[in-house]
């Protein structure tokens, strides 16, 4: 499959490469950037020196480079995938983006929270969370990959809400982000000094995040959700840990927990639980296209409270976008993306 990466010198585009480097059904064709057209991308990344002697491209030509590519994954800022998705919409290529706009059914929430107009609202689109979208991704002209701090809280709430062992409008989501997930452009609160040895939270009651797993869990539940989420930055480069609590509906034993645990999840590769009482860690997935999760019941409020691991980089943004091109194109869906985490 010839595919191309449009923004390829961002932290998710430079990480698409690293993955697809080593995927035995992809050539990457086309990278591209805005400001460092004309560089070699080994130039600015040079952990992929001698493995790319690609040069950057800009977009200015955007049907050739679909014309050229069998996929295009996307990692652009919001707001520029859908006028890609229109340019491209009458040509064969199919589209994996990893920014949000193509997350939402009904684009008026994009809007409300984007706070930019939807200039694609008809394109045919499905939600790129591949444990719980598989059968629409299959065939699908254009995939939105899901969010990082999404595909944590989504992943770990799924089975509960799918249950109905939860009440769905007490969902609380803590999670924690290492700095990567803020991009690669340079930011006063990512600067070393004010971030290292510091942790605080951002977007309270406001994060983009929070009509995304919202539109997940009404979707698994059948009931309109509501929920709270917190971000936090935490001074690590890479992981996210989601802390997600709920209040069990009456009469719910650990036992079913469990149960629906299992059953979501017991033939996912990508997804390891750890059990109830399990600690899952942004360590123990480091690198890898793995969600870790553990659930704990605290019998006193009647509430479960999930943990859930994941690399924002890789089962956040490209590794996920990887999983979803294996199985739009029919691939064992590890193809590629079987790699151990690194530890320490
Ligand atoms: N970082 C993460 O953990 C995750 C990111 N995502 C999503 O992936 C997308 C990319 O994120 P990330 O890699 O972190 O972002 P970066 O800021 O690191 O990279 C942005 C990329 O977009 C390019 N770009 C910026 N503006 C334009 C423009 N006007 N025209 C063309 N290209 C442009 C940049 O090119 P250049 O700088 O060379 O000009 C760069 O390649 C975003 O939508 C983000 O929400 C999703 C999940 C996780
Ligand atoms: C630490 C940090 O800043 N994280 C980003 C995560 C969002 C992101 O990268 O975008 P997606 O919606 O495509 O996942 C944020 O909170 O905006």
């Amino acid at each position: 499959m010839k595919v191309s990466v449009l923004g390829a010198t961002g932290y998710a585009g430079a990480e698409l490469l690293r993955i697809l480097y080593n995927h035995p059904q992809a050539e990457v064709v086309h990278v591209t950037s805005e400001s460092h057209t004309g560089e070699k991308i080994a130039d600015l990344y040079p952990h992929l020196r001698g493995l790319y002697d690609m040069v950057l491209e800009s977009m200015k030509d955007i049907e050739a480079i679909g014309k050229d590519s069998d996929f295009v994954f996307i990692g652009l800022p919001h707001g520029h995938a859908m006028k890609v998705g229109r340019a491209l919409r009458d040509l064969p290529v199919r589209i994996i983006d990893l920014g949000a706009d193509y997350r939402f059914r009904d684009t008026s929430v994009y809007e409300a929270w984007y706070h930019v107009p939807h200039t694609d609202p008809e394109a045919e689109r499905v939600y790129g969370l591949a444990e719980l979208y598989r059968d629409e991704i299959r065939d699908a002209k254009i995939i939105g990959n899901a969010g990082c701090f999404t595909t944590a809280s989504i992943l770990a709430l799924a089975p509960l809400a799918r249950a109905h062992l939860i009440d769905v409008n007490t969902i609380i989501v803590d999670a924690k982000s290492g700095v990567s997930g803020a991009g690669r452009s340079p930011k006063q609160a990512n600067h070393f000094p004010e971030l290292y040895d510091n942790f605080r939270a951002y977007n309270v009651a406001h994060h983009r995040h929070t009509p995304e797993i919202e539109q997940a869990i009404t979707d698994l539940s059948g009931e309109a959700t509501v929920i709270n989420f917190t971000p936090h930055l935490v001074p690590m480069s890479r992981g996210i840990l989601a802390t997600c609590y709920a209040t069990l509906k009456e009469g719910v034993t650990p036992e079913l927990v469990d149960a629906a645990f299992e059953k979501a999840y017991s033939k996912e590769f990508f997804i390891r639980l750890l059990g109830r009482g399990g600690y899952p860690s942004t360590k123990e997935v480091r690198g890898s296209n793995f969600c870790d999760i553990a659930w704990h019941i605290d019998e006193r409020t009647h509430r479960v409270i999930v943990l859930s691991a994941i690399d924002n980089l890789v089962k956040g943004a490209a590794g996920q976008a990887v999983q979803n091109f294996n199985i739009a194109c029919g691939f064992d869906e590890k193809t590629g993306l079987d790699f151990v985490p690194m530890y320490p």
